[in-house]
């Protein structure tokens, strides 16, 4: 992949929902390239389809017309297993609420990706030992996500995301569960850890002032990005 080539395309991009006798048109046609190491807001009122565009870009459903390449591959084509492998080499997840693993303490929820591609133990702990030292959690490596705050969970969530140093992070409203002052001070980091590993990012969210600490702000409205 050349420089000049987007870690994200998409062409014609569209998703419908049958809901009974009613035909939903989310996605009407949505265009867009992210280059690499762009951090592009999308912005949208609730219902708007944002989480639809998030999940169609991270490769999780089917159902979708239309073109995604992903670091210039076209995923659409691929079979099931290359996809998997194209989204644990590019991508990484955010969600609104932080999906760690109960049972598992913070530094476990960072290694744990990372050996599912292979890496080795210690090579593991060391990336999540930075990497939660860098988001203010050096202290809290041991604590299982039930002995940490919505904000340090949502730090471990980051950590996870980036474990693998994804090319592409997809957030999905990643602070929206906190209150706003933890959810400005872990965006804030948030932005400067993709920033600092060079990773692309698009980051769904309804907080305008959030959107404009971003490179880039693209809006859906009415099934089409403007
Ligand atoms: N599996 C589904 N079946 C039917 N309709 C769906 C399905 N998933 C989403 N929708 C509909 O698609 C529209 C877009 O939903 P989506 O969750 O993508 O919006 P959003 O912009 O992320 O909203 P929010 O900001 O509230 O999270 C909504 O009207 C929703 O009801």
């Amino acid at each position: 992949m050349s420089d000049a080539t987007p870690i994200v395309s998409l062409k014609g991009l569209k998703r419908s929902f049958q809901q009974g006798d009613t035909r939903i048109d989310v996605l009407r046609g949505v265009n867009l390239d992210i280059m690499p190491g762009e951090i592009v807001a999308l912005l949208g009122p609730s219902g708007s389809g944002k989480s639809t565009l998030l999940q169609a870009v991270g490769l999780l459903e089917g159902g979708f017309e239309g073109h995604i390449a992903i670091a210039g591959q076209q995923a659409e084509s691929l079979p099931a297993d290359a996809r998997t492998q194209l989204r644990r080499e590019h991508l990484g997840f955010v969600y609104q609420f932080h999906h760690l693993l109960p049972d598992f303490d913070a530094r476990e929820n960072v290694v744990m990706p990372q050996m599912i591609l292979g890496t080795p133990r210690a090579e593991c702990e060391a990336r999540a030992d930075s990497l939660l030292t860098s988001l203010g959690l050096g202290e809290r490596l041991t604590h299982r996500p039930s002995q940490l705050s919505g904000g340090e969970q949502q730090r471990v969530a980051v950590a996870r995301a980036l474990a693998n140093r994804p090319t592409l992070v997809l957030a999905d409203e990643p602070t929206g569960n906190l209150d706003e002052h933890t959810s400005n001070a872990v965006l804030a980091q948030f932005l400067a850890l993709v920033r600092g590993e060079g990773s692309a990012a698009l980051v769904a969210t309804h907080n305008e002032r959030l959107a404009a600490r971003m490179d880039r702000v693209v809006r859906l409205k009415d099934g089409v990005l403007t």
